[in-house]
């Protein structure tokens, strides 16, 4: 899957341009659309000895046309109910007279579960709710458990967001073309396209250079080139070197779990920064990590000038009764380069001053990573959280703005996003995830990815597929434990 994402409006601007280059028109692209899901539909459902294509008013509803004609050419049974007249000279007009099939009123339309629906009512062109006749036809949809392919987006799905207006269809299949739309990955539109399958209709890759989007789907060609390769004159150190804060004696495995998930991310050396009353805990449980007592601010000071790690972990376990802001506000003032992931705690401390830390943030050298979940987030950015009319994907962008840092919002469609606009939607996410410790996983994996010198959001952006792979793979019975022994066969696989 080739990574860009498309918005709605990036996507027009696309098409645009494909046909300015030629030597597909607007009319010679629909058929390609259209010629596309029918091929889908004819090798995936060859069972349905009936089909019934609902078809819209625009350029979504043309494609529908030309795959009515086409199943019909095919030998299927096939029925067209529609919304609306396409305009008179579009292309999709040109389509329905293409089509051999009579219209029926969408009114009139009964699913049945031996009859196979295509959904071509609306596509990225959905700029408001579904009226009240596609509405219920997506209700009758549910209720009869049929089974929907939809052009481009199941109708109701905004491009854009993933928000559903009010009730959207729900197909098994989605048949899109030339790129993903972030709507594709994001909930709940991700959940309601079923299947996604992206399809050539013959627009030129040539046409993103000058599109040059900033919207990603987190697949590992995009950061492949900045993954961290070992070389044979490195030693540990040269490897990087990463840190962690351990919390008190009662709380020390998240530390741990970080720890041993940034050593196993190819990390050189990786050190647990505890303190004096949680070093027994500790050192009962490290074996090739190194274990360092910090009690107070100066003691951090000294440990990062003398060894100067090229990346932190603080938040984990962490507790809120030692203070976090000033510790964190130094070492990141102080840090010469690298990352400080920050999570869990280490987010909170910061609920009720969080310009403070963005004010650093944007003056460091070295990259501040937030890794909230959606509560974390809404403590730090409770305008950005409470914003219905924001995406997912324009919360977590706003935010690494503000904050000048990465932010990686997480969920079953973490989004990472980055100050200056890049933004990347994960989408190999596994249910399996939701398990405690997993974060403090995820931030040492990114911490350990960073002290290699991976840029920040490079780093993220693959620690969030290694976390999310590893444990699609492993499946179920998973626990935080398992994920840092599952990197090795992925990182060969990488590398
Ligand atoms: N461009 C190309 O070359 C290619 C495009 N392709 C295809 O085109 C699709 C995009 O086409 P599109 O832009 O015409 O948008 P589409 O989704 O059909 O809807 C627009 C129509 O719906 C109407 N309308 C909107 N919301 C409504 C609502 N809630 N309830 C009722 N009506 C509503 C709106 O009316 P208006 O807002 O003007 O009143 C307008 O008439 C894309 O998804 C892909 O399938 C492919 O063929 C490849 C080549
Ligand atoms: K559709």
């Amino acid at each position: 899957m080739p990574p860009e994402l498309l918005t709605p409006q990036e996507m027009t601007e696309a098409d645009r341009l494909a046909i300015a280059a030629g030597p597909h028109d607007g009319h010679a692209l629909m058929r390609n659309a259209g010629a596309a899901v029918a091929m889908e539909v004819l090798r995936r459902f060859p069972d349905f000895a009936r089909t019934a294509v609902l078809c819209g008013p625009g350029n979504n509803g043309g494609d529908g046309y030309v795959v009515a004609r086409l199943l019909r050419e095919a030998g299927i049974a096939v029925r067209v109910f529609a919304q609306g007249k396409p305009r008179d000279g579009s292309d999709a007009a040109l389509a329905a007279k293409e089509c051999p099939v009579a219209a029926e009123p969408l009114e009139a339309f009964e699913p049945a579960v031996d009859t196979l629906v295509v959904d071509a009512l609306y596509g990225a062109g959905l700029a408001r709710p579904l009226d009240g006749p596609a509405q219920a036809a997506a209700l009758r949809c549910r209720d009869a458990g049929a089974t929907v392919v939809a052009i481009d987006l199941p109708s109701g799905v905004a491009g854009a967001s993933g928000s559903t207006w009010e009730r959207s269809f729900e197909a098994a299949l989605t048949v899109t073309f030339f790129r993903l739309k972030p709507g594709h990955l994001l909930e709940p539109g991700r959940s309601a396209c079923g299947e996604t399958v992206v399809a050539d209709i013959g627009i030129p890759a040539s046409v993103l250079d000058e599109i040059a989007p900033k919207t990603f789907a987190n697949v590992p060609d995009l950061w492949r080139k900045a993954f961290p390769q070992p070389a044979h004159a490195q030693h540990k150190y040269s490897r990087g070197h990463a840190a962690v804060f351990s919390g008190g004696p009662a709380s020390t495995g998240a530390a741990r779990l970080a720890a041993l998930a940034a050593a196993r991310v190819g990390v050189g050396a990786v050190t647990v920064l505890a303190p004096g009353n949680a070093l027994a805990a500790n050192a009962a449980h490290l074996t090739s990590i190194m274990l360092k007592r910090l009690d107070d601010d100066d003691e951090g000071e000294a440990f990062v000038a003398a060894h100067a790690p090229d990346a932190f972990v603080l938040g984990p376990g962490y507790g809120l009764e030692r203070p976090v802001r000033g510790r964190v506000l130094a070492l990141l003032a102080r840090m010469e380069r690298g990352a400080l992931v920050l999570d869990a705690d280490g987010i909170t401390a910061f609920r009720d001053a969080p310009e403070r830390l963005f004010d650093v943030a944007k003056e460091a050298r070295a990259a501040l990573v937030l890794t909230p979940h959606e509560g974390e987030f809404g403590r730090l950015f409770p305008d950005l959280a409470g914003e219905d009319a924001l995406s997912k994907l324009d919360s977590a962008r706003a935010a690494a703005e503000r904050a000048g840092g990465v932010v990686v919002l997480k969920g079953p469609d973490t989004v990472i996003a980055a100050p200056g606009g890049r933004a990347a939607i994960n989408c190999n996410g596994s249910p399996w995830l939701a398990t405690a410790g997993s974060g403090d996983v995820l931030a040492g994996l990114i911490a350990g990815l960073a002290a290699q010198r991976m840029p920040a959001f490079e780093a993220a952006c693959a620690a969030v597929w290694l976390h999310a792979e590893a444990a699609t793979r492993f499946g179920p019975g998973l626990i935080a434990e398992d994920l840092p022994s599952l990197m090795p066969p992925l990182l060969s696989e990488l590398l």
